[in-house]
């Protein structure tokens, strides 16, 4: 098998990365129609599986699983999860041949293999879907001719997928059909319905392709949604520790900081998170943000470069050959560090607090978001998909951090997103090196303007909110929570 992106023309790779297209909810009146009746079986029942099959379900639509084998026979975790939720379960050459739809929530890396399980026992006609078209457009899997490829892939967490549709709501999702595999035209219907099925219609469905959504998928959990979140804990932790800051302080200011700080991103974009700190500590946390946009730009080129070209899928296919050995032990090195191993201490912090004490990791996020939109941008991605990639899914990772540190962050994404974060943080951490050597706690564990006058130029003010406001993001940002926001009315 070959990568598919590399084997496409330069028009076709630049047609399939610039595909996306904000929906309408005019386009989902039809709500479930499309998939109703119809026999649709989930391959696997883990952090995505689960969650968008209980959704499914209560919108009316007939769900069950298959497994492999030694995971019913062994009463695996994921076996749990189906039937101490009352789905049917069973194994492929039980519930296969007679699935309308297919859906594959296995790990990028078990692609191949179960899609090659279950193609032969797919009836004729019937749908295969994913929600990250990696073995699509990396590995260049091939899918009998008859068979209906989509894609449905939530910008999110499965937790977050089912406790938004819990609050009557709904996260951004972005859907695909594979050109190569839509025999019978029907691939966009059944992939709006599924959306509407899992409740994303609520939140936004962008109209995409497979490229476009591996490599802005890869680049944002490699970059800010992730790596940059590992590398700021780990780098703020051992300062403020090093600088005589209470241990369990940091690990506390760190662990809830993230999420904190980032639900200010989720109301008003970057300039709401700058806006809640003090004017002083505003300019404090721009310049900061400046310097290391300067500092790690290369770093984020050179990702989203080796995700274009292939080399990054390349190496980690490698370490998927070599039984994970990579991603072990860097797994295991991350529940090592000191910030890992701290908990958080029994201390009040208010929330102005974690934006007043939190400066540097204000200034951490600004650049990260800020870094990973224009990388993906300037490669050809649009806009809307790479805010999703970028501003909106960092507070939903934080959360994660803030309930069990980086060891529950990557926990719950994907094994790819994991590699990624990894390979990100190794590389960061060194960059930043001497940049961490000139910072003190003015701008990590204690308040920046402490004993201070709030004075500050005007006119330096007035050019810093411009370039905040100004970011193409903020554009974008503005008017894609606006539509949010009103759909949430109108529901
Ligand atoms: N994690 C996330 O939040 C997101 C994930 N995605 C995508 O969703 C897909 C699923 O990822 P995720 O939910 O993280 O996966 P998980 O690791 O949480 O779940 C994997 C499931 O697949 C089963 N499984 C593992 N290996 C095999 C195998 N060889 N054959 C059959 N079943 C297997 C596991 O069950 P058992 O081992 O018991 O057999 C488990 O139920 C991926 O494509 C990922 O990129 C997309 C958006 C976000
Ligand atoms: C951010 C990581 C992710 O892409 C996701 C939750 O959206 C993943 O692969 O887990
Ligand atoms: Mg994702
Ligand atoms: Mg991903």
């Amino acid at each position: 098998m070959a990568n598919y992106f590399n084997t496409l023309s330069l028009r076709d790779q630049l047609t399939q990365l610039g595909k996306c297209r904000f929906m309408n909810s005019s386009e989902f009146t039809d709500g479930v129609d499309e998939l109703k009746g119809k026999k649709i079986v989930i391959v696997g029942c883990g952090a995505q599986g689960l969650n968008q099959g209980l959704n499914m379900r209560d919108s009316g639509l007939d769900i069950s699983y298959t497994l492999r084998e030694a995971a019913i026979k062994e009463e695996r975790q994921s076996y749990k999860n189906a039937t101490g939720n009352g789905f049917a379960v069973g194994t492929y050459e039980e519930l296969v041949p007679n699935a309308d739809v297919v859906i594959n929530l296995t790990p990028d890396k078990q692609h191949t293999q179960v899609v090659n399980t279950v193609m032969p026992l797919m009836k004729k006609g019937a749908t295969l879907s994913y929600s990250h078209g990696f073995n699509i457009v990396e590995e260049g899997m091939q899918v009998r001719e008859d068979l209906t490829v989509i894609m449905v892939a939530p910008k999110c967490p499965g937790s977050e997928v089912r406790e938004e549709y819990k609050r009557g709501f709904g996260v951004p999702t972005l859907i695909a059909v594979h050109p190569e595999n839509d025999p019978q035209g029907h691939g966009l219907a059944q992939a709006k319905a599924y959306a509407v099925g899992t409740g994303g219609d609520r939140a936004g469905v962008l109209e995409s392709s497979f490229v476009a959504e591996v490599k802005s998928d890869l680049m944002g959990e490699q970059t800010i949604l992730c790596g940059l979140l590992q590398t700021g804990s780990i780098l703020c932790f051992d300062k403020m520790v090093a600088k005589g800051i209470d241990a369990g302080y940091a690990s506390k200011l760190i662990q809830y900081g993230w999420e904190t700080i980032t639900e200010g991103l989720k109301y008003g974009g970057i300039t709401n998170m700058m806006d809640r700190l003090s004017n002083p500590s505003k300019i404090k946390a721009f310049e900061l943000s400046e310097e290391l946009k300067d500092i790690m730009r290369p770093l984020f080129q050179k990702h989203m470069d080796d995700i274009i070209g292939g080399h990054f899928s390349k190496t980690m296919m490698e370490d998927w050959g070599n039984d994970d050995k990579n991603l072990l032990s860097w797994r295991a090195a991350t529940g090592e560090t000191a910030f890992e191993k701290t908990p958080a201490g029994d201390v009040e912090i208010s929330e102005q607090e974690f934006y007043d004490n939190g400066v540097l990791m204000v200034a951490m996020v600004r650049a990260g978001v800020e870094l990973a939109f224009e990388a993906m941008t300037s490669s050809g991605i649009i806009e809307e998909s790479a805010y999703y990639e970028s501003l909106h899914e960092t507070p939903l990772i934080a959360n994660t951090i803030a309930r069990k540190k980086l060891f529950e962050m990557n926990r719950v994404i994907s094994d790819t997103a994991e590699y990624g974060c990894y390979l990100f943080d190794h590389a960061c951490k060194p960059l930043l090196g001497d940049f961490m050597k000139n910072v003190d706690t003015d701008v990590i564990g204690k308040a920046f303007d402490q004993g201070k006058n709030n004075g500050v130029d005007n006119a330096k003010l007035i050019e810093v909110n411009a370039a905040l406001r100004n970011h193409p993001i903020e554009v974008v940002g503005a008017r894609l929570r606006a539509s949010m926001t009103a759909m949430k009315r109108v529901i």
